[in-house]
């Protein structure tokens, strides 16, 4: 009894109490203010200037059934572009071809089939590019293809997400890159990812089939701006830029690689904090468009700004060895170009 009144007339009787509620508020203002800044970059997200119109352009968009890449055709379509949507599903692609004439009213998109993980598909897709487009000003690698654990080889052999994301937009560059020239002043625009970093392309195995494909993801990643720089560096004086960029985190399909449980925790951040497809493709349309950066080559973007780069990719001698392993991955033969 007379430690309880003790207890009771003691300042800590109150003092408990107030921590405890004053450490609440102080958690809640904290997840307040982690909200207000993340709603506040994703609708403040870089966004390019409707004007700049494309008439008289030809523009190749790879993957473009959804996501980045159908809103980067659609905003191209309705700058008056010529879009050659490159896609792997025909069926879908073509209700999405009729949706993007019915929105923008512009009748010059086509489809194409494009799986770029066959180079034989990428091989019939550019010989057919060749022969029926007098000109290319602009050539999107905006496909890409993710999976956690499901290890998975092509037709060609070849670990799935290398030879999608890097090895295929390799050899489809390759290829169509006498047009480009022919073309010139045009551009090639690498959708590649910030997440990089959480990989590293291993030159001693380019052929990863015993990797996770989640880590490869982010290693193919790597290769897309290492190819990047080595391109850019080798385009010097042609007329051909080529940049790469992340386009932030965006919701689109390529998050349901993710595997349950994981993915259920994710959905309520993708769904509150991720940016819509509209506002994931404004940094590729400003670089297939702006003519502020027809002279610019071998740079990173990221929410329509120019961003800095890690030092592993900016090894311009790494840059090299990755050209030299993928030049013998896609085995170029005597009459394909080299650049
Ligand atoms: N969504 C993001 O948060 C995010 C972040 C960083 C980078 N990216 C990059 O953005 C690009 C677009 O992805 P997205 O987010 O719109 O995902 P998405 O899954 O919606 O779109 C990917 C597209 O690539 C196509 N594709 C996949 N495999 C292909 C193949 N073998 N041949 C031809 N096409 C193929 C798909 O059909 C689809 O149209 C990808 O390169 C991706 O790596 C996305």
């Amino acid at each position: 009894m007379i430690v309880a009144e003790a207890w009771k007339a003691s300042y800590l009787y109150w003092v408990f109490p107030a921590l405890i509620v004053a450490t609440v508020f102080a958690i809640l203002g904290l997840i307040g203010v982690i909200f207000a800044i993340r709603l506040f970059a994703k609708y403040t997200c870089g966004r390019f200037r409707k004007t700049t119109r494309m008439d008289g352009k030809t523009v190749i968009v790879t993957g473009c059934t959804g996501g980045i890449g159908k809103e980067t055709a659609r905003d191209l379509a309705k700058r008056g572009a010529r879009v050659i949507m490159a896609c792997r599903n025909l069926e879908v692609a073509e209700k999405v071809k009729d949706e993007i004439i019915d929105s923008t009213k512009n009748t010059q998109v086509i489809v194409k089939k494009l799986d770029l993980s066959s180079f034989a598909s990428v091989r019939e897709f550019a010989a057919d590019i060749n022969k029926t487009e007098p000109k290319l000003d602009v050539l999107i690698h905006n496909a890409g293809y993710a999976d956690t654990f499901k290890k998975r080889k092509t037709v060609d052999d070849i670990e799935m997400t290398m030879e999608t994301n890097h090895y295929g937009p390799f050899l489809l560059t390759h290829l169509l890159i006498d047009l480009l020239k022919k073309s010139a002043p045009s551009r090639i625009v690498v959708v590649a990812s910030s997440l990089y970093r959480l990989a590293s392309f291993n030159i001693d195995n380019p052929n990863p089939v015993d990797t996770i494909p989640g880590y490869l993801y982010y290693a193919s990643k790597e290769a897309n701006i290492l190819f990047t720089r080595e391109l850019a560096r080798r385009l010097e004086g042609t007329g051909v830029t080529v940049n790469c960029l992340h386009p932030g985190l965006i919701e689109t399909g390529i998050w349901s690689s993710v595997p349950p449980p994981l993915n259920w925790m994710l959905f309520p951040i993708i769904k509150f904090f991720f940016k819509t497809p509209k506002q994931g493709c404004q940094t590729t349309v400003m670089l297939a468009v702006d003519e502020q950066l027809e002279k610019v080559s071998g740079k990173y973007f990221s929410d329509c700004r120019e961003s800095s780069l890690s030092s592993s990719v900016s090894n311009m001698s790494r840059a090299k060895k990755v050209w030299e392993v993928s030049e013998r991955m896609v085995k170029l033969g005597d009459d394909d170009p080299r650049i």
